[in-house]
């Protein structure tokens, strides 16, 4: 790519951004939230017209038109927010396009399932190939999006911040995929806030910011520190927050014998938990074992069918994992995003009227706080970077000044700098005496920030420990159900 420029409205998502892809290479593109990235992949796929440039893909000069396009050229890209249709099997979503024919005109699903289960197998994916994606795990259906793009052909294999909705144990998992891929001659781009991933995984690394692409290098000749510095075009300071002594002694989140009966036939059990005030009590667990259940009970969505649970905050924030279906209202505006559910407050709302300008400088302070950088408030919030969206939804939630703090996954998306913020907030939270829960997949997070961790399988709470008596090995073994003495 060439000379790529991009704008929309006053923002220059992508200015004069060269970037060279080389057969068999793992090229990873890091950058802070709102850089460019996204957008840079999206040209490459079609999404997105250039406004100037050019593009080369075995060096002939290409319009990309279309995705379409983009696959006859070998082009395929996996989503930051997946494309399947959920009442769709996998199998069925796969061939989406592409469907094999028998005899000219009927469906030949089986030829197809045979191909794609090989395929499966040869990158060490268990899918099931029957079952309806809004039903699969998302590991699983990130595992479906690959073999699609891999099953139209593709030699060119971009995804969009793929680890950012798998667990640790998964990450491994997609690395040896992207490495076998590899083998094969095939050349991949990741894009990934994670810089021990880039120094995993890529050959080479460019740097975008503000738009442009700073720097290009192989991995070898680089390190995260200077990586991190090259992301924020300034040396990285880190931030210290103390944590205080709270003394709070009343819970002000509990539940006890609490069952809850899933989607199948599994009994959800939670044995016991409670939050005091002053506390961050991690969650931690393989996705699928419980968590999504427990923060559904926890903010009110679905109810307990026996034990107890109590709450004893009035205002509870809730930073829900699925940002695009529980968080955010798409096609409505930037401003309007920062008052969902609260917006009943004599501050936003007077005779039952919106109060546009309260709202909007509303809006415009949390912005700046959490250096959210937009280009015009009124525009629908789904043209924000997916860093940017998420955090909108945490300054929402945290500057409501919530007594209890429900959070799953917060930090997925940010940057490093907007992820230590938003660590810093909920330590802030916490000395302030409210109840923080944390859910995440990620252990260092979870042992940075927790007072106390519990560890979630098959919808039990098997061990609750502290992150100063414990390590990574320790949480991975009752995560994975092996050790649940404690
Ligand atoms: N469809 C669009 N309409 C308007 N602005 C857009 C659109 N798509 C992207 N932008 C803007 O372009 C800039 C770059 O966004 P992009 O999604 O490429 O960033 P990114 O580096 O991928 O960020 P993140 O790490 O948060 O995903 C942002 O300021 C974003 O708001």
């Amino acid at each position: 790519m060439r000379g790529i420029s991009k704008h929309f409205g006053q923002v220059h998502a992508n200015v004069a951004v060269d970037f060279t892809l080389h057969r068999g290479e793992i090229h990873a593109i890091v950058g802070e939230n709102g850089a460019g990235k996204s957008t840079l992949m999206k040209i490459l796929y079609g999404l997105y017209q250039p406004d100037a440039g050019e593009i080369f893909v075995d060096g002939r000069a290409v319009t990309i038109s279309s995705p379409r396009r983009a696959m006859q050229l070998g082009l395929g890209m996996v989503q930051q927010h997946f494309t399947l249709i959920p009442v769709f099997t996998a199998l069925q979503n796969i061939v989406l396009a592409k469907e094999p024919r028998k005899f000219g005109a009927l469906l030949d699903y089986q030829q197809a399932g045979e191909q794609i289960a090989a395929l499966a197998a040869q990158l060490g994916f268990d899918v099931p190939l029957n079952t309806p994606i809004e039903s699969l795990p998302i590991g699983a259906q990130q595992h479906t999006e690959i073999l699609k793009v891999l099953y139209h052909g593709t030699d060119i294999l971009i995804m969009d911040e793929p680890t950012a909705v798998l667990a640790p144990q998964e990450v491994e998992g997609l690395f040896n995929c992207m490495r076998n891929l590899k083998s094969e001659g095939k050349s991949l781009i990741i894009i990934t806030h994670k810089l021990d991933e880039v120094m995993a995984i890529a050959d080479t690394v460019t740097v975008m910011r503000r738009g442009q692409a700073v720097a290009s290098c192989p991995i070898n000749d680089t390190d995260p520190t200077t990586l991190a510095e090259m992301i924020l075009g300034e040396p990285v300071i880190p931030t210290s927050v103390t944590r205080e002594q709270t003394t709070g002694t009343t819970p002000l989140l509990r539940l006890e014998n609490a069952t809850l009966s899933g989607n199948s036939d599994t009994t959800r059990r939670q044995r016991w938990k409670k939050v005091f005030p002053g506390e961050i009590v991690g969650i931690a667990g393989v996705e699928g074992n419980g968590q999504t259940e427990l923060v559904q009970v926890l903010t009110g969505l679905r109810q307990i069918d026996s034990g107890t649970f109590t709450l004893n905050g009035e205002r509870i924030a809730h930073i829900p994992a699925d940002r695009h279906r529980h968080g955010i209202s798409l096609n409505d505006r930037i401003d309007d995003n920062f008052i969902i559910g609260h917006h009943k407050h004599s501050r936003f709302c007077r005779y039952e009227l919106l109060q546009r300008k309260s709202i909007q400088r509303y809006a415009l302070n949390a912005l700046d706080k959490y250096q959210i950088r937009v280009g015009d408030i009124t525009d629908p919030i789904r043209t924000l970077s997916g860093g940017n969206q998420q955090k909108v939804v945490v300054a929402r939630e945290l500057e409501a000044q919530p007594e209890v703090i429900i959070a799953a996954h917060p930090t997925r998306g940010l940057d490093i700098h907007a992820a230590e913020f938003v660590h810093t907030r909920l330590i802030h939270a916490r000395n302030r005496a409210k109840a923080v829960l944390l859910v995440s997949s990620e252990l260092d997070e979870l042992l940075h920030l927790s007072d106390r961790i519990a560890v979630m399988y098959d919808g039990k709470i098997v061990g609750v420990v502290k992150p100063s008596e414990t390590n990574k090995q320790e949480l991975g073994a009752l995560m994975l159900g092996l050790n649940s003495n404690r």
